[in-house]
């Protein structure tokens, strides 16, 4: 009993200096930790957000995107919250009834409201732009165009948001945004990374963007757009084909095919058994053909299919002109464009076409993929319909034509190979973002992407807190055995015991 109350006094933990002393170490490093953990805890996310409605030629898309509200100008964090799709026709389609046009907007409209926080409405800014369709309207009747454009104002600028404008925009913009959000939403652009080009399909215009070390922008200016991004200088090629979307490529082609014999039309890209009566005032009403209707044309003419893909290759053909270029290299209708650079990604019409027709996998040969092109288009009409009830019967009396056009495209217009086809990815989403160039056009209407590289603190918080722990508890520990001196002996008492 003796012995254990001599070791209990002998002990060092039990001095009343040493305890005080560890006592007060444990007090101050918990409160050291604690401040460290409470001064730098995340602090409750608040967001932020941006709306854009996508006016197409086909349709019109409202996206809204959201990002943390302390990181405006800082990393890719920028996400699509929600889309949704309006309703009925493209705007440009409204140019008789112009009203109209504002009013299809109201339904996404409203469920944009409810989207966003009501105390973010005001502060959220609502743009919207309009690509080919518009463009084409605009062309040949500036006045619908301006009095479509008049409407959609007014409908938007009922609705609490910060409306910042409604446009067309041109081409190259359309074209340098798609290829913003790709590589955005990828990350390249923040890491510096090499970039991935962007191919978008739309109805009535069709766009190909990409960085390649032979293009400075000297050759063909037009097709020149610079960024300084991050901190990195890109110097863009692109190029948007205004009629070469695939609703006005369809057009093209049917135009084309009616100059033989204007009554009927026998189509290797339809479905054998397909049979249609059209109206050439409704193929001829756009200002991509409109110079091309025949003389004499009745009202009406039959459309028919006979599916033969290597025929409906060569009209597909046709569309295209490869015989003038005046540069060093081109695509068609004598566009200059630079060698095909690195991966791509290939979007809207591209993808919604080609998953249909199960080809989005581009690790299989070209000419496999053309096989299998070839029997889709082969099978007859009533077959087509009853394997797909549910698709439109508009797209499903044009998919054959549109995979067509869609290689023909790659691969006789921007020059891929059967090697550097499988350089392409077909991309719906990218993280859970669409790809398209609304995402590009808010991050660059918003400052949002720094010209110059963000700075970043050298560490996370984690790292911080686990750090300053670590080095709190060291010195403790030296401190403790900078007090030895005062430490009683008792350790060869102990073994004696
Ligand atoms: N499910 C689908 N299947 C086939 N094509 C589709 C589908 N959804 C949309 N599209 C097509 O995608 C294209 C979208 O083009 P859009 O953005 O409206 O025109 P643009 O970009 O030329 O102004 C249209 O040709 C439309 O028909
Ligand atoms: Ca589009």
């Amino acid at each position: 009993m003796s012995a254990q109350r001599e070791m209990k006094e002998k002990n060092p933990w039990h001095t009343p200096v040493t305890i005080i002393i560890t006592v007060i170490g444990v007090i101050a490093i918990v409160a050291l930790v604690t401040v460290a953990v409470v001064q730098n805890r995340p602090l409750p996310q608040k967001y932020k957000y941006g709306i854009v409605l996508d006016a197409g030629s086909s349709h019109t898309a409202l996206y809204i995107y959201e990002w943390p509200a302390e990181k405006d100008n800082n990393t890719g964090r920028v996400e699509q919250k929600h889309s949704c799709k309006v309703d009925g026709p493209g705007i440009s389609s409204y140019a008789s009834a112009p009203l109209k046009a504002g009013q299809s907007l109201r339904e996404c409209m409203q469920k944009a409201e409810k989207w966003v926080p009501s105390k973010r409405h005001h502060e959220t800014p609502l743009y919207l732009g309009a690509t080919a369709g518009m463009r084409l309207l605009n062309m040949v009747d500036s006045v619908a165009s301006e009095d479509v454009f008049q409407a959609v104002k007014e409908a938007l600028q009922k609705f609490p948001f910060s409306y910042q404008g409604a446009r067309i925009l041109s081409g190259q913009e359309e074209g340098a945004f798609g290829w913003v959000t790709v590589n955005y939403l990828d990350e390249r652009l923040k890491q510096g990374l090499e970039t991935t080009g962007a191919l978008d399909l739309g109805g009535a215009s069709t766009q190909i963007s990409f960085v390649s070390d032979n293009y400075d922008g000297s050759e063909s200016p037009n097709n020149s757009v610079n960024f300084r991004l991050y901190g990195n200088d890109y110097n863009l090629y692109t190029h948007s084909f205004l009629c070469y979307g695939k609703d006005q490529a369809h057009r093209l082609k049917l135009a084309h095919q009616t100059q033989s014999g204007p009554n009927a039309v026998a189509d290797p890209c339809s479905h054998p058994g397909y049979n249609a009566t059209k109206k050439y005032s409704v193929l001829y009403d756009s200002p991509c053909v409109s110079d091309r209707k025949p003389q004499g044309a009745p009202a009406t003419f039959h459309h028919t299919g006979t599916g033969n893909l290597q025929q409906c290759q060569e009209v597909v053909r046709n569309v295209f002109n490869f015989t003038d270029c005046k540069y060093s290299h081109c695509s068609f209708n004598g566009v200059f464009q630079p060698i095909l650079q690195g991966g791509f990604g290939a979007f809207s019409a591209y993808y919604f076409v080609m998953d249909f027709l199960n080809l989005t996998d581009t690790t299989v040969p070209l000419e496999a993929v053309k096989e299998q092109l070839k029997a889709y288009c082969a099978t007859p009409w009533d077959q087509i319909v009853q394997q797909h009830p549910k698709a439109k019967l508009k797209y499903l009396a044009e998919y054959c034509f549109s995979g067509t056009y869609i290689l023909s495209l790659l691969t006789e217009g921007y020059n891929f190979t059967s090697v550097t086809y499988s350089d392409i990815k077909f991309i719906e989403k990218i993280k859970g973002s669409d790809a398209g160039w609304t995402l590009g056009y808010m991050l660059n209407l918003t400052n949002m992407i720094p010209a110059e590289a963000p700075d970043f603190p050298p560490l996370p918080h984690a790292g911080y807190v686990s750090i300053v722990t670590i080095i709190a508890v060291l010195i403790f520990i030296l401190f403790l055995f900078s007090l030895r001196p005062l430490w009683p002996r008792c350790s060869k008492q102990q073994q004696i015991v």
